[in-house]
């Protein structure tokens, strides 16, 4: 298991040119947050605007609206019920969010199929929370794309049929290898299974054992990956690095770490890193 270092910062988050405008930074439409869960999507929302997509955009229950313009202005909203609008928003970004806060209903499961008859092959697609509960649950087939699956280790179970106790470097590498995905699979010291290797995360730290904190990370992942779209696996490594690395730092001084705090802090960190110090050099909070 090769162990990542900040040194992937460096490598992902660089100065962006004078000649470039939202469009060269890519569109990131996600879709989730049920009437219960609103506060699932609104965070990988936050979480996808922080991180410098170009333009983002939410798909979900119309009852999130209010809550969505007033929380992040920035994102654009649609509802997820609207089968021909969800298509049409599917369709041309970078990168496709699903399943933060979406649930596990009929109606979660009619948007899911709708998300997944949609995605192309050039797209990447994070499959997060309850979309992997779902597609496990219902034996979904894998959607075109450059496929990131997100799961907790409870999530992984279910996708692979491997009980947590069993989740062996071996097992995992197995599973990964018949999805042809990447796999986050989160805990503490987080593991990223790809094609070719395995990468833990060595920092991290149960500050962020908390409700949030796994769709921030997805929203993360949709943001960098959209980003970054000429290198999606380094985006998505940095992506998992620079989530715990900033949550560390706000640990220094609070008990928990909230999600949404990660999302805030992540336009100053970013400026830290494209200028390749590193964050034990600097107090970037400061
Ligand atoms: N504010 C919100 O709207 C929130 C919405 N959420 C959404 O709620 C939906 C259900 O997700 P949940 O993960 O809560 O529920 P799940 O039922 O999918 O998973 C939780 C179950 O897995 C078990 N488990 C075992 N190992 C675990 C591990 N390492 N990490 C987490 N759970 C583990 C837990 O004990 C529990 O029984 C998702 O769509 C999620 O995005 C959650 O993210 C919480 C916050
Ligand atoms: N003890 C811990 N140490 C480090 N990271 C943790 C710890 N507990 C949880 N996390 C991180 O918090 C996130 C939890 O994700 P998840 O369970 O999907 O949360 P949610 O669905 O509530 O947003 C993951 O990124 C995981 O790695
Ligand atoms: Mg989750």
């Amino acid at each position: 298991m090769k162990k990542l270092t900040d040194q992937i910062l460096f490598d992902v988050i660089k100065p962006r040119p004078n000649d470039s405008f939202k469009g060269t930074y890519g569109k990131v439409t996600l879709v989730g947050g049920n009437r219960n869960f609103g506060g699932a999507i609104i965070m990988a929302s936050t979480a996808a605007v922080c991180s410098g997509a170009g333009l983002v955009t939410t798909a979900t229950d119309p009852s999130n609206s209010g809550a969505l313009h007033s929380q992040l202005p920035e994102a654009m909203f649609a509802d997820f019920n609207n089968a021909d609008q969800l298509a049409s928003l599917v369709e041309p970004a970078t990168t496709v969010v699903v399943g933060p806060g979406l649930g596990d209903d009929q109606t979660s499961l009619a948007i899911l199929k709708n998300v997944f008859e949609h995605t192309n092959e050039k797209q990447n697609v994070v499959i997060d929370g309850s979309a992997i509960t779902l597609m496990a649950r219902e034996d979904l087939a894998q959607p075109k794309g450059n496929i990131i699956y997100t799961p907790h280790q409870m999530e992984w179970q279910r996708l692979s049929g491997i009980k947590i106790a069993d989740q062996s470097e071996e097992r995992n590498r197995e599973a990964q290898a018949k999805l042809n995905a990447t796999v986050v699979l989160k805990k503490h010291h987080t593991e990223i299974y790809t094609n070719d290797d395995v990468y833990q995360l060595t920092i991290g730290t149960p500050a962020q054992a908390v409700g949030g904190m796994g769709d921030t990370l997805a929203g993360m992942v949709g943001g960098f990956t959209a980003e970054f779209s000429k290198t999606p696996l380094k985006a998505v490594l940095a992506a998992v690095y620079a989530h715990s690395a900033v949550a560390e730092q706000i640990a220094k001084n609070q008990y928990i770490v909230l999600p949404h705090q990660i999302s805030r802090s992540l336009p100053s960190f970013m400026k830290k890193m494209e200028s390749g110090q590193t964050e034990h050099q600097i107090g970037f909070l400061n």
